[in-house]
């Protein structure tokens, strides 16, 4: 069975100088291997009780709406700021330097749904933790979080404490 990380390219210099890009494109172009990474996704969770996977833009959306279709239950988007037409809520949260945002629709999530987040990276962890606030925010429990890749270097599961952090592979 080949690896799959044989199918995360990695890109130096992007997209600035100092970072180590992990490409999944060519994870995406290979039918077999996407499909593995996605049972390896739904093997993170031995409890499959979903009623809502939220996917994070934009590279969440691709994996999110397999693990939605998979596991037969709704897929909800969260967004940068100003892209969701609807009525939103909005977490602001911190990068390195400064400060970013992420919103969700409010009828998104009901009061009591078991909620799966995905994304393709946990990295310094900022992205997710803003995520479970706005799915809590909005009466959910967040089920797990889980990733594609970990960046472990970047500490990121220290901020998702409490939260059950899974991934595929890590770096
Ligand atoms: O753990 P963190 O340090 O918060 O970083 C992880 C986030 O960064 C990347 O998204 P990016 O902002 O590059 O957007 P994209 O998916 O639209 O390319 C990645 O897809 C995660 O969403
Ligand atoms: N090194 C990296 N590769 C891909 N996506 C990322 N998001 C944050 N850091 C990343």
């Amino acid at each position: 069975m080949q690896e799959l990380q044989e199918f995360i390219r990695e890109v130096k210099d992007f997209p600035k100088p100092g970072v180590v890009f992990k490409d999944i494109t060519p994870l995406l172009v290979n039918h077999s291997m996407r499909e593995q990474a996605l049972q390896s996704l739904i093997s993170l969770m031995p409890d499959r009780q979903i009623d809502v996977v939220v996917g994070v833009e934009s590279r969440g959306f691709f994996f999110g709406t397999l693990l939605a279709a998979a596991l037969k239950c709704s897929f909800v988007p969260v967004r940068k700021p100003g892209k969701l037409p609807f009525q939103t809520l909005t977490q602001v949260y911190d990068l390195e330097y400064g400060q970013d945002s992420l919103q969700i629709h409010t009828d998104g999530i009901k009061k009591g749904d078991k909620v799966l987040i995905h994304d393709d990276v946990l990295a310094t962890g900022g992205t997710a933790k803003a995520v479970c606030n706005l799915v809590e925010a909005l009466g959910g429990e967040v089920v797990q979080c889980n990733f594609l890749m970990e960046l472990a270097f970047l500490n990121g599961r220290d901020k998702l404490k409490g939260f059950n952090t899974k991934a595929v592979v890590t770096y």
